[in-house]
């Protein structure tokens, strides 16, 4: 079965991580790649490490460069996507990665973007109970935010068997890739080497919404989130650091049970033996995730934490295994769960 693939935005950090997915599918075909201020570019003088796609000229994307494919994957800014979306035909299998379409509520979009949501369509986090059957032989797929990735994997568990009070407080750092490719003054290597620093603190950043539309799904009840970004001095990586408080009767054996059972079979969240812990680098580049959950006894909390690649699990590799899913195909084609360390 060859599946024959274009990319919106293969300029970009999350375009140019699905094409290096892609490269490795047994079964993908890439066709048209387009970018914006870069189209007429080769891609190799833009995403050098793909080196068999280098001599590849990108086009501007329009929905006639974007036509005659099975799958367009659009890794464009947020808000860009509804518009090309709605040029692509039904039959034609639309993954967003961008966040256009993650949200249920119109009117958390329109606080925490600022423009009129355009719709909702089934979230690509397969782990997330319920969500494989949405995917599978679904046309639409919005591949989830980059840090409720990371936080939804590492708290689900709990709050899915009933073990965490409803209000979630994280801390999660990011390597620097999660925030685009475009030039940003605080990305500055010298701001950032030998720094960390927290952005978006108080409730104000856009995947805190995510989150709680995740959390609360499981719960059965409203979760509330307090969710405080940090930036760290790496190119790629997430290291969420979430806690709640336990409800009455939980234990240290009940949640590890919690988590044993929700990451039986999953083929990429690897639930540590006791007393390891997730690492970034132990997930560069690859669509593992990592996940380890303690009881903090003396203050009755429940400590989850997960690490994954932003790029590959929080973005690409999370889009690819969707589509995997929507296709038929086995949801692991093409992915590794092969990390890059040190
Ligand atoms: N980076 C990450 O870790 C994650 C990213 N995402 C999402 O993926 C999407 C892309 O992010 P990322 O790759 O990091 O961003 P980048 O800034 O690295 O890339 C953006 C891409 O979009 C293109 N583009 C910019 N403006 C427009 C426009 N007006 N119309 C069409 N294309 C445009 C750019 O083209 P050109 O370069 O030619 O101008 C480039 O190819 C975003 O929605 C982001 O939220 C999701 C999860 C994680
Ligand atoms: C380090 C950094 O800046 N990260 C980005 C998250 C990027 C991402 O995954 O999310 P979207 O797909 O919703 O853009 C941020 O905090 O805005």
């Amino acid at each position: 079965m060859a599946v024959r693939a274009a990319v919106a935005g293969a300029s970009g950090y999350a375009g140019g991580e699905v094409l290096r997915l892609l490269l490795a599918h047994p079964e993908a075909e890439i066709g048209a790649l387009t970018g914006n201020s870069n189209a007429g570019q080769r891609l190799g003088a833009l995403q050098p490490h793909l080196l068999p796609l280098a001599d590849r000229v990108l086009t501007e994307t329009t929905a006639e460069a974007l036509a005659g494919h099975d799958v367009v994957f659009l890794a464009l800014p947020h808000g860009q996507s509804a518009a090309v979306a709605e040029q692509l035909g039904p039959d034609v299998l639309v993954v967003d990665m961008g966040a256009d379409f993650r949200l249920k509520e119109p009117a958390d979009w329109e606080r925490f973007y600022g423009s009129e949501h355009a719709g909702t369509w089934p979230y690509g986090l397969p782990e997330l109970p319920g969500a494989r059957a949405a995917l599978e032989g679904s046309k639409r797929i919005a591949v989830p935010g980059c840090y409720p990735t990371a936080v939804t994997l590492a708290l689900f568990p709990a709050y899915a068997a009933g073990l965490a009070e409803p209000e979630a407080v994280i801390v999660a750092a990011s390597g620097t890739s999660g925030a685009g490719k475009a030039p940003k003054p605080h990305l500055l290597g010298s701001e950032v080497m030998g720094s960390m620093s927290p952005y978006g603190v108080g409730g104000g950043h856009r995947h805190t919404p995510e989150m709680i539309q995740n959390l609360s799904g499981v719960a059965g009840e409203s979760v509330r989130v307090s969710f405080t970004p940090t930036l760290a001095p790496m190119p790629r990586g997430i290291l969420a650091t979430c806690s709640a408080s336990a409800k009455a009767g939980v234990t240290a054996e009940s949640l590890r049970a919690a988590y044993e059972k929700a990451y039986a079979d999953e083929p990429f969240v690897h639930l540590l033996p006791e007393g390891r812990w997730p690492a970034t680098a132990s997930v560069c580049g690859s669509n593992a995730v990592q996940v380890q959950v303690a009881y903090d006894e003396a203050v009755g909390r429940i400590i989850a934490i997960s690490a994954v690649d932003n790029l590959t699990k929080g973005t690409a590799g999370g889009a690819v295994q969707s589509m995997n899913l929507a296709l038929g195909l086995d949801e692991t084609t093409g992915l590794s769960t092969i990390g890059v360390a040190p």
